[in-house]
């Protein structure tokens, strides 16, 4: 069933038109990873998705009813955000904020999502750290076990891996792997380690300020585009 669809979608920023022509959807419990070099539309897309930015042209619709209230995001990691002086609960916690409205206070489901997504992620022993003294792969497990607090439908995750060491990020790409086909939630992740993306995503979106390919990680990988980027990464 069709999540999301994007019709001959534009974004421009002053009239500059900076990513056009897309054409995809996104259907439920689908991997979706989103490619292309530095400055190809990606986060500009993302904006899209989470409604922070209007298509210049085309049209752009949710379906099922999704809200943006149920749209989970991870966003690229700032030095301000990795320096966070609030403790491990806090953080996961502050992803109900969006269910919480205007009630002034956690209801008992607020805290047992609270609970089931810190066991989830793992890090049920570290609740009381600071978050901002945890390494890199365990900040990156708080930030993905907030984002599932807001959502059961879809997770936005932006370069989720960028810095992490290789077992690091290996860890997380089996985590988020195991929560798309454990809870069925869809996943649209940006993404620069295209060797991963063929590997754990279902489809690929490559963007070139323009839709440069979407369809499934197999036919990527078979695609000129996809070849001469995957071979560029092995190269890199
Ligand atoms: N707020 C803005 N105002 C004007 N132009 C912008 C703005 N944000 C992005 N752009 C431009 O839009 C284009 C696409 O940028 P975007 O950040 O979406 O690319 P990206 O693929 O996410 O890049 P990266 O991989 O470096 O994060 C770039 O040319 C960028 O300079």
């Amino acid at each position: 069933m069709e999540l999301i669809s994007c019709n001959n979608v534009s974004f421009a920023y002053d009239g500059n038109t900076v990513v056009s022509g897309l054409n995809f959807s996104v259907n439920c419990g689908d991997y979706l990873c989103i490619v292309g070099e530095n400055g190809s539309g990606k986060s500009t897309l993302i904006k899209g998705l989470l409604r922070l930015k209007q298509p210049f042209k085309g049209d752009l619709s949710f379906n099922q009813g999704l809200k943006r209230s149920e749209m989970g995001y991870l966003p690229q990691q700032t030095a301000v955000q990795k320096d966070f002086p609030a403790s491990v609960y806090e953080v996961v916690l502050s992803g109900r904020l969006s269910m919480r409205g205007i009630r002034p206070f956690y209801t008992q489901n607020d805290k047992r999502v609270v609970e089931e997504n810190l066991s989830r992620l793992g890090i049920e022993n570290i609740r009381k750290r600071c978050y901002r003294e945890l390494s890199g792969g365990q900040q990156q497990r708080v930030l993905l076990a907030r984002a599932l607090c807001a959502t059961q439908k879809v997770l936005l995750l932006d370069e989720p891996v960028a810095g992490l060491d290789p077992l690091v990020t290996q860890e997380l790409y089996f985590l988020i792997e195991k929560i798309n086909k454990d809870t069925g939630i869809t996943i649209i992740m940006v993404s620069h380690d295209i060797q991963s993306a063929v590997k754990y995503a279902g489809s690929i979106l490559h963007l070139k300020n323009q839709q440069a390919f979407f369809g499934t990680a197999e036919e990527y990988a078979k695609s000129s585009i996809g070849r001469g980027f995957l071979g560029g990464a092995q190269n890199a």
